[in-house]
């Protein structure tokens, strides 16, 4: 059995933990800072298995000692926004919570794949890998595969087909200058340009970009966890099974795009390694704009971390 990781016991990460479970993905630990909420989780957990059959064990802790030996550690400790707050708002409450968290896993699981997930989604995966202090490509972020499937999600709505048969690419950051990138969005191998005209795919655009805040407006006091958590789930599962299925992850760029030394949204390949490879797609003029917009964006929420 694989022994997978969640750190943070909120919405996202216990929601996560129930979906690896029930695919039956390796062992799970659940940890997080506050004593009793992962122990209570995880043995509710555990209760469904004989119904849902599933044979993973969760454990639920307060201790970094009960993440050793770990093969995928993912990140979901922080807070989440309210109504009116933009993730970037909480650049400088997660920082200290993602110092903390990684100088535990270096000591603890210092050899596991570490996907990110805490919000502001780009730099926080930035500073976790200065952290960590472990190869780049073992370390990368959840944010372009949750757009990606709420842009796929609104496709089929619009079509009135099977989600299915569609396959949507988002790029950039995990923010409102993400790029949605319907050349590479298609039904079943056909663009979405074929079958749809441009004010529509641009309506679609735009309730992907505001995605994060449509859910934000509904709970008011918390943001998205279910899709979140599926996302989750499919990237661990790449890593886990060794897949090697290529999928938006917010990786460390050297090169590719043109830009060098910092973490954006790009396809990539997700295997044992983490980013095994990035694909350096063809983008339009226009995209290449919106795309260093985004970068730039990254790249200025990075010079306000407190960088020892
Ligand atoms: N990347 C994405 O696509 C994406 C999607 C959804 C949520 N998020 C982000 O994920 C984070 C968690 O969201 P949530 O809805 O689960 O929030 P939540 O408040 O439900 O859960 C967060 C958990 O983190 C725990 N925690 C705080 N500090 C900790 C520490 N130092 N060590 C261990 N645990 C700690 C809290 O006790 C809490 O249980 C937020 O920052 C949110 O913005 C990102
Ligand atoms: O919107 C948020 O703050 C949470 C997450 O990044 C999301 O896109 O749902």
């Amino acid at each position: 059995m694989k022994k997978i990781t969640v750190i943070g016991a909120g919405n996202v990460g216990a929601t996560a933990v129930q979906r690896m479970a029930e695919l039956e993905m390796g062992d799970l630990v659940m940890l997080d800072i506050v004593e009793g909420i992962p122990q209570g989780k995880a043995l509710d957990l555990m209760q469904s298995a004989p119904l849902m059959e599933y044979d993973s064990h969760i454990r639920g802790t307060n201790d970094y000692n009960d993440i050793t030996g770990s093969d995928v550690v993912v990140i979901t400790a922080g807070v989440p926004r309210k109504p009116g707050m933009d993730r970037k708002d909480l650049l400088k409450i997660n920082s200290n919570i993602i110092k903390d968290v990684c100088t535990n896993i270096t000591e603890y699981a210092p050899d596991a794949v570490v996907i990110v997930v805490t919000n502001p989604l780009d730099p926080m995966t930035y500073l976790a890998s200065r952290v960590l202090d472990m190869p780049d490509n073992r370390v990368f972020g959840m944010g372009g595969m949750l757009d990606s499937t709420r842009f796929a999600t609104f496709v089929a709505m619009e079509l009135g087909c099977s989600v299915k048969d569609i396959s949507a690419m988002v790029i950039g950051s995990h923010d409102n200058l993400m790029l949605p990138l319907p050349q590479y969005t298609t039904v079943s191998g056909i663009p979405i340009t074929e079958l749809m005209d441009e004010d529509t795919i641009q309506e679609l655009v735009d309730r992907t970009i505001n995605g994060g805040a449509e859910i934000v407006k509904y709970f008011k006091n918390g943001s998205a966890f279910y899709a979140p958590a599926a996302s989750i789930t499919h990237m661990v599962e790449s890593v886990i099974r060794d897949s090697k299925r290529i999928m938006p992850a917010t990786a460390y760029l050297k090169g590719e795009y043109g830009y060098d030394g910092v973490y954006a949204g790009v396809p990539a390949k997700i295997g044992r390694e983490g980013v095994e490879d990035i694909i350096d797609l063809k983008l339009s003029d226009k995209q290449k704009e919106l795309l260093t917009k985004s970068v730039v964006n990254i790249q200025s929420s990075i010079e306000l971390l407190e960088l020892e």
